[in-house]
Formats: C-alpha cells, sequence, structure tokens
C-alpha cells in the first residue's frame, strides 16, 4: 500500500532538514527519509567536528600573540579535551536530538534508504529488510549530499586510506600524516592535525586553495610551514602502498617518497546519487542533479507538465557548503508551498523562491592559520567574466584594530569592484579572526552598494573592520585627486596610502 503525504525530503542533512522545516512550517505535510543520522555529514564527519577540532589550538595561537596573554600559557594543547570537546559537539554521533525536534515540529522522519521510482513516488528500504512505498501529492525533494572521491592512483584504495569522515572522527591522532590534496579540506585537516603535534606533509598538485585569491592559498602554506608542517606543492602522487597495519608509503612522480602513520585523501567529492532511482525519471544515476534557480531538477520527467522534482544542497553543485545549501532549502520550501497552496510565487532574481546568491555572492571561510574568507568573485574570475575591474590590496598592518587585536598581526585583503557598475564584487580577507568580517563584504555585494556609499559605512574605531576604509582609501575618495588618479589603474599600490593614513 502506498502512504500519501504532500512533501517527501530524501536526505536528512542539513539541508534536507531546512527544506522540510519550511514546507511544514507552511502546513504541508511532509515526510523525511534519512539512512543515516539526521544531520548529515555536516554536523557528525564534516563541519562541526572539524570546526571543534580546530577551534582549541586557534585559541591557544591566539592567547600566545598577545603580550601579557602569551605568559600564562604555560602549558600545550590537550588533545583529549579537544577530542572530548569534539564528541560533545557530535552528540556522540547520536541523532536523537534531530529525530526529536523533527517530531516537534511534526515533519515525520522515515528511517532508511530512500529512492526515486518514478514521478512523485519514493521507496524506503527500511534497515531490517521491508519496503514501505510513499507518493508525494506535490513535491519531492532530494538532498542527499556527497561522497569523498578517492582518485585512481595505484593502490591508493587498498591502502586504507582515511577520508573526512576518519579524520573528523579521530581518537587518536597518528604521528605521522600525509594529506593528498590542496583544497579546503586538506588545508584545514592538515592545520589541525598539525594542531595535535601529528607530523603533517600536504601534498597539493598546485598552489592551495585555488578557488580564492591566490595571496590566500599561499598565507596559509605558509601558516603551515609555521605550524610545523611540510607543504609540497606541484606534488604528483604516483603509487600508495600500505606497508604494514600502521605505515603507508606514498611515492611522488620522481620517485621521492613520504612514509606516514595514515594517509588522507581529500581530493573532491562525487554526488551521492547512484543508488537513488534517478534512472526511473530520465536523470542518470551517479551525476549532480541539474536545477534551475528554483532548484528545480531541469531535467526530470514531469517536471515540464506540473514541477515536482527539486534538488538542493551538494547534490545539486551549485556551491559544496552548508550555509549555501540551506538557503537553497529555504527558497525551495517555501516555493513548494507557494506552489501547493496557490499563493503567488516570487521566482524573479532576488525573489523569495529563488538561490541567486548562488551566482554572485557565496561566502566562504577557511578555517586555517590564518583563516582565509573570501565571497564572490575573484579578480581573475571577474575578467574572466568580461568585467572591467579596480583592485584594492590592502595589509591589515596599517590597521589599528588588528594590531590590538594580536602582536605583529599580518593579513591582507582584497576588493574586487566592478569598475562599470561601482560596486564590491569579490572580497577577500586572510588574518587571524578574519571570519566575522565576511557577512559585511556579503551584504556589499548582495545590497549592490554603490562604493561611494560605502564610505558612509564608518567602521568603528579600532576594529578590525577599520581595514574598509583603507581597502575605500586605495580606492581614492570621491571627488578628490586620488580617486582620480587610482581610477586610472589599479589600487593595489595602496601600501603607501595606508601608510598616509596611519
Ligand atoms: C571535512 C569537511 C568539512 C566541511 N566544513 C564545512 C564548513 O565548515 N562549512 C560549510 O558550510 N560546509 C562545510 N563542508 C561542506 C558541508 O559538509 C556540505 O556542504 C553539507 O554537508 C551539505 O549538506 P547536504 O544536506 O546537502 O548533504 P549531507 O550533509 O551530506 O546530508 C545528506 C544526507 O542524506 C542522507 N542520504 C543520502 N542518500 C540517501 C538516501 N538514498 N536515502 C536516505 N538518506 C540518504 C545521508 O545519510 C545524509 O544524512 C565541509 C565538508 C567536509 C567534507
Ligand atoms: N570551511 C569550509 O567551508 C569547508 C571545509 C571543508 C570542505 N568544504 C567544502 O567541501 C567540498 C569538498 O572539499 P575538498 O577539499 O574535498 O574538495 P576541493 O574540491 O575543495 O579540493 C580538492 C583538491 O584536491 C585536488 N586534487 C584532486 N585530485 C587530486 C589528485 N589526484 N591528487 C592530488 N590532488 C588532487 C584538487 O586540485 C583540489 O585542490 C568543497 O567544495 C568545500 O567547499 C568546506
Amino acid at each position: 500500500m502506498e502512504r500519501e503525504v504532500d512533501v517527501i525530503v530524501i536526505g536528512g542533512g542539513p539541508v534536507g532538514e531546512n527544506a522540510a522545516d519550511r514546507a511544514r512550517a507552511a502546513g504541508l505535510e511532509v515526510v523525511l527519509v534519512e539512512r543515516e543520522l539526521v544531520g548529515g555529514e555536516c554536523s557528525y564527519w564534516a563541519c562541526i567536528p572539524s570546526k571543534t577540532l580546530l577551534r582549541s589550538a586557534a585559541a591557544l595561537r591566539a592567547a600566545q600573540r598577545v603580550d601579557g596573554a602569551k605568559q600564562a600559557v604555560t602549558g600545550g594543547l590537550d588533545v583529549r579535551a579537544v577530542l572530548a570537546r569534539r564528541d560533545y559537539w557530535v552528540s556522540d554521533w547520536s541523532d536523537q536530538g534531530g529525530a526529536d525536534w523533527l517530531e516537534s515540529i511534526g515533519v515525520g522522519l522515515e528511517r532508511g534508504h530512500g529512492r526515486l521510482d518514478g514521478v512523485r513516488r519514493v521507496v524506503v528500504e527500511r534497515a531490517g529488510g521491508d519496503m514501505v512505498v510513499y507518493r508525494a501529492r506535490h513535491a519531492v525533494i532530494v538532498a542527499t549530499g556527497t561522497d569523498p572521491v578517492i582518485p585512481p592512483i595505484d593502490g591508493l584504495a587498498e591502502s586504507r586510506p582515511w577520508t573526512s569522515r576518519e579524520a573528523t572522527s579521530v581518537t587518536a591522532p597518528p604521528t605521522r600524516l600525509v594529506v593528498i590534496g590542496g583544497g579546503v579540506t586538506g588545508v584545514e585537516m592538515a592545520t589541525a592535525f598539525a594542531g595535535f603535534g601529528t607530523e603533517v606533509t600536504v601534498l597539493a598538485r598546485s598552489g592551495l586553495l585555488s578557488g580564492m585569491e591566490p595571496f590566500a592559498g599561499e598565507a596559509v602554506a605558509n601558516g603551515l610551514r609555521g605550524l610545523g608542517a611540510s607543504v609540497r606543492l606541484d606534488a604528483a602522487v604516483e603509487r600508495v602502498e600500505r606497508t604494514t597495519a600502521d605505515e603507508v608509503v606514498v611515492t611522488l612522480a620522481g620517485g621521492e617518497t613520504v612514509t606516514a602513520d595514515e594517509v588522507l585523501v581529500a581530493t573532491g567529492r562525487r554526488p551521492r546519487s547512484e543508488r537513488l532511482g534517478l534512472e526511473t525519471i530520465g536523470l542518470e544515476p551517479g551525476d549532480w542533479v541539474a536545477v534551475d534557480d528554483t532548484m528545480l531538477a531541469t531535467h526530470a520527467d514531469g517536471n515540464a507538465e506540473r514541477p515536482w522534482l527539486y534538488a538542493v544542497g551538494d547534490l545539486n553543485h551549485r556551491a559544496l557548503l552548508t550555509h549555501q545549501g540551506k538557503y537553497q532549502a529555504r527558497a525551495v520550501g517555501d516555493l513548494v508551498a507557494a506552489r501547493t497552496l496557490g499563493r503567488p510565487e516570487e521566482t524573479a532574481p532576488w525573489g523569495a523562491h529563488v538561490a541567486t546568491a548562488d551566482h554572485s555572492a557565496v561566502p566562504q571561510v577557511v578555517f586555517a592559520e590564518p583563516e582565509a574568507v573570501s565571497v564572490g568573485l575573484t579578480a581573475a574570475a571577474a575578467e574572466r567574466d568580461g568585467r572591467d575591474i579596480r583592485v584594492a590590496d590592502v595589509s591589515f598592518a596599517s590597521v589599528s584594530g588588528a594590531g590590538i587585536h594580536a602582536d605583529g598581526y599580518e593579513g591582507q585583503a582584497r576588493l574586487v569592484v566592478d569598475a562599470g557598475r561601482g560596486t564590491v564584487v569579490g572580497a577577500t580577507f586572510v588574518g587571524s579572526d578574519v571570519a566575522e568580517l565576511l557577512q559585511s563584504a556579503t551584504i556589499a555585494i548582495v545590497g549592490e552598494v554603490p562604493v561611494d556609499r560605502l564610505w558612509h559605512a564608518v567602521p568603528a574605531f579600532p576594529t578590525m573592520s577599520e581595514v574598509w576604509l583603507r581597502l575605500l582609501e586605495a580606492l581614492g575618495r570621491p571627488g578628490t585627486a586620488d580617486a582620480a588618479a587610482s581610477a586610472d589603474g589599479d589600487a593595489d599600490e595602496a601600501d603607501e596610502s595606508d601608510e598616509a593614513a596611519a
């Protein structure tokens, strides 16, 4: 017998949970299907554990950078306490809290593996082996996330490599760790383990953090080296062999070897869509699910006649970040409710039911040493986009708030401005504790605030936010000679004007 509900959500990670919440808040009957833990990868094996593994050492380093405080730091990191704090934040890998929350908001929880079975039909295989079939009166929202990629490197799959799951759920840090991949996961996990005292070697095939401005990856590579890690750029891994239970040997092109206790693979993600029944609705199993700005799966059977299948979060490959997936989920949950209840749809750019920001204003914080944070376009991406840009580069050395925050503060900031429109299209900050600066830049980009108006958004003295003033000075004050001068070229000779302004 089929059970009928208004909306079925497959995948109870942060994104699926939010979609279910929004649809339910509008009064729809919603069931959420989850095969592992309610809360998903982010809560148990990604964002939350990785950030708790990083935070204690970062706090310790922060104290060590401030004279008067550093004298009070008389011991090292208590790794056991760090791991216990991580365990608390992942609720010892119990999702009771998540399940209780779903119950409290009236969303039904179906535990099992969900798969599509034709238009608006979902089959759930429960753990015990029995099946239950659901029919959605209105919509199915898929939010099944991603798995790590294990690249086809000779011997790697057989050498029991760690993925982000083993790294974030570690119970005893290894003495030596090799990290393959210089993206966000590789960099953050290398930082965390270096903080624990593990001998870390990062093997990156190009620079670190290639999606960011080049100076971000350079600063993070230097920071990792400062923590005692070895960072090998342009390193091609040819072969991996587990020689004993606690030893793995990684061979690079050219024959050099690196020996470690564990090898962590952090080389990207692939969609969890292989056993999702995509073939029953005209899509390809194993592929990312392509969507439009309303998250409607563009090529799914039946969607053209009456929209029903939406894909949100990592699975649609728009932005593999929890906050961006949750943003999509809020839009979709509300859109499905509007469509079901016959309310107006707001699907024009920046409307309530579209995820417009995915294209131009995705913020990301890399919790490394130093932090590297960005939103919007890099200078190179803006140029590829055919924009006429101006770039302002400044050092935090000229920001009093930064100097007070930490002795000898080092950091760098960049604004990318669309010269034609006079608005910010990208921002990058690198330095200790810059994460909280990011939202100001996100608001400037999403609000399309004219740069001239930003002169009236006065940063408080003496905070790190005064970096905004330095960036504006580098671009030139409206109506003055320096504006005309800096408009003639890039503003990255900013350091001189910083000194003048300091
Ligand atoms: C190490 C690491 C650190 C990260 N740190 C951050 C960070 O600090 N900030 C940030 O924004 N992002 C971070 N990310 C990215 C973030 O984890 C993802 O963007 C986020 O988890 C995506 O959420 P999701 O709900 O789409 O997928 P997931 O969190 O993967 O959840 C999907 C859920 O669907 C379930 N599922 C899958 N298939 C089925 C099925 N067929 N039937 C039933 N259930 C199914 C899974 O069990 C899972 O619970 C990190 C990623 C990694 C790997
Ligand atoms: N703080 C955060 O927001 C955070 C933290 C971790 C992960 N994430 C998200 O999770 C996603 C996955 O992160 P990730 O770091 O696994 O993927 P990624 O795509 O960010 O980086 C993967 C890296 O591995 C490299 N690589 C690929 N194949 C390789 C090979 N064969 N040998 C050596 N290097 C190879 C790539 O060049 C790239 O630099 C990202 O989109 C990221 O945004 C976010």
